[in-house]
């Protein structure tokens, strides 16, 4: 009954001479096309020693920015935040004229999967999304992903709110005359309501795409929408990390203590933080038992390794970088065994903002106030860490709005004045917690900032003796339970303050020349005196 409706669908579409159609197919049937022996290329999988199938993504190990485009036409015109940079437009043409392309290549396979997953816990404002695509693996990735729906949620699907069509093995020969920037694409169309993949076999398209269209969808209803990991406590405390890619919201959201609400994308509606994602989606490079229990027994059956070495025996190795920094695992939610089914909770009361600063200035942790908390999530200071986008190969500094910039489809401020004012009403308080590096030249060690996460939980931090730091102007906690001595203050970690001091200045600086771009209103300019001081 199902299959005729998909059938029917495809067709109107214009996806035709496929011999096999499989709908949502089970964990079981993803594992026997993933190994069968007439895959060829990238399609290939290989079975590990922990049960779960290794594959590689090809060229592309991250997402491609400056491929994704979105189609500029009335819907989308006076909406989308045009930044000339992470919202890149194209026309309804050259979308259609993609499409196409994807529709042949889809329609010159053998065997065609459908997938249909939501996007979002909550009923009133999750998208129904339909995946289409030829690459077993690539229906596993976002059955792994997206949230499985019941076999009675599945009768009941009906039409979809947003289609994917991944067509990865087919590129666009006019890219040149069309102006774009490679063969390779990835394109949205709201009106359509539609992503088309071309070129690019990452899965994280797939996966930051309707992580964008949420971005979108919600705000616009006045919810918050966050590229944060979220967890809560036995007794209901419900925390958020936000941070770019690397640094820290899958490692620190796996929390023995506590339950794991999600590890990516989350939204705060008004009865409290709810996942997007149905599951995880981490990093792999230097795994291991001891650093992170949670993440490495997560590995097994149904879980699909990406761009990790694998020898003859099956044998993961997770200090091989050759394929790529961002080596990945995704699986289902349930893989970690401390969680909270459906992934919702109450308001948040702890926000923290994970920052991987490359630069080593700022504190392990600092305390921010209701400015602060407002000034520091616009600035998103971070940095880019290698692999996750193309073209980054080591930590660049970045001020990346809402720790989220790459997947925000309208303006920064949106994203600001909806988390700031579900803070307020739940009366949030926030930190900045750098992940990143100090003085030393070495990272903060994983073992650290759990220490620092654990006193912003249990609120030792709030009653610890405080200090304020110069030209940053953050303060700080002079100790804490567990945290190494003489890391908190960063002045301490250099052979001199005043070398401290020499990069601080410098940092303040481009806090300062980016916030500029805020300030054509009071109250950001009065947000201005919550920042770093020359
Ligand atoms: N102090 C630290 N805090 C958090 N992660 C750290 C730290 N030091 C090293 N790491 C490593 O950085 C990576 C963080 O990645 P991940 O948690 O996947 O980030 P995200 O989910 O934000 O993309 C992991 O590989 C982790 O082991
Ligand atoms: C998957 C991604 O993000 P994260 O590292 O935050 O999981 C991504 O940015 O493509
Ligand atoms: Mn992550």
């Amino acid at each position: 009954m199902k299959n005729i409706k998909i059938i029917q669908q495809l067709h109107d579409l214009g996806i035709t001479g496929y011999e096999e159609v499989s709908y949502n197919p089970t964990y079981e049937e993803l594992f026997v096309a993933e190994m069968s022996s007439k895959n060829a290329g990238f399609e290939k999988g290989a079975v590990t020693e922990s049960g779960a199938v290794a594959v590689k993504t090809g060229v592309f190990t991250g997402r491609s920015p400056k491929d994704r485009f979105i189609v500029k036409d009335d819907v989308s015109k006076d909406t989308i935040h045009w930044d000339g940079k992470v919202n890149l437009p194209t026309t309804p043409e050259i979308f259609e004229s993609c499409k196409q392309l994807v529709l042949k290549q889809l329609s010159s396979s053998k065997k065609i999967y459908v997938v249909d997953a939501f996007c979002g816990t909550n009923p009133d404002t999750r998208l129904k999304v339909r995946f289409i695509m030829e690459v077993a693996w690539q229906a596993h990735f976002v059955t792994n992903m997206f949230i499985r729906p019941s076999n009675f949620e599945l009768e009941s699907f009906g039409e979809p709110d947003f289609i994917v069509m991944n067509g990865s093995k087919t590129t666009n020969p006019n890219w040149k005359e069309q102006g774009l920037n490679s063969e390779n694409f990835v394109m949205f169309n709201l009106t359509e309501k539609m992503q088309i993949i071309g070129g690019t076999w990452y899965g994280g398209e797939m996966k930051k795409g309707m992580f964008a269209m949420m971005n979108y969808y919600l705000p616009l209803k006045g919810m918050a929408s966050m590229h944060c990991s979220a967890n809560v406590g036995e007794d209901g405390d419900v925390a958020l990390f936000f941070g770019l890619s690397g640094t820290g919201k899958t490692t620190l959201s796996a929390d023995p203590k506590r339950y794991l609400i999600g590890d990516d994308e989350h939204g705060w509606d008004n009865n409290g933080v709810f996942n997007f994602e149905g599951g995880c989606y981490a990093k792999v490079i230097d795994l291991s038992e001891e650093k992170e229990p949670d993440i490495f027994k997560a590995i097994r059956r149904d879980s699909l390794l990406e761009n990790v070495v694998v020898n003859e025996y099956g044998e993961a190795d997770y200090t091989d970088n050759s394929i790529t920094e961002n080596t990945r695992v995704s699986y289902p939610i349930y893989h970690i065994s401390k969680i909270v089914l459906p992934s919702k909770a109450g308001h948040a009361s702890k926000i923290v903002y994970l920052s991987a600063d490359a630069f080593g200035v700022l504190p392990p942790v600092s305390i921010l106030d209701e400015d602060q908390a407002q000034y520091h999530f616009l600035c998103g200071y971070t940095s880019k860490l290698a692999g996750t986008e193309r073209g980054i190969t080591e930590p660049e500094p970045s001020f990346s709005p809402a720790f989220g910039e790459a997947f925000l489809t309208l303006h920064p401020t949106m994203y600001s004045k909806t988390l700031i004012g579900k803070m307020k009403e739940h009366g949030a308080k926030a930190y900045l917690v750098n992940t990143g590096w100090n003085g030393t030249g070495k990272r903060i060690s994983l073992k650290d900032t759990r220490a620092i996460i654990d006193a912003i939980i249990d609120g030792s931090i709030d009653t610890a003796e405080k200090t304020t730091i110069p030209v940053m102007n953050l303060e700080i906690p002079t100790a804490l339970p567990n945290v190494s001595e003489g890391i908190l203050d960063p002045r301490s970690t250099y052979a001199s303050a005043s070398d401290w001091e020499v990069k601080a200045k410098d940092l303040a600086a481009r806090y300062i020349k980016n916030f500029e771009q805020y300030c054509d209103n009071d109250e950001a300019k009065r947000l201005v005196a919550a920042g770093p001081q020359l």
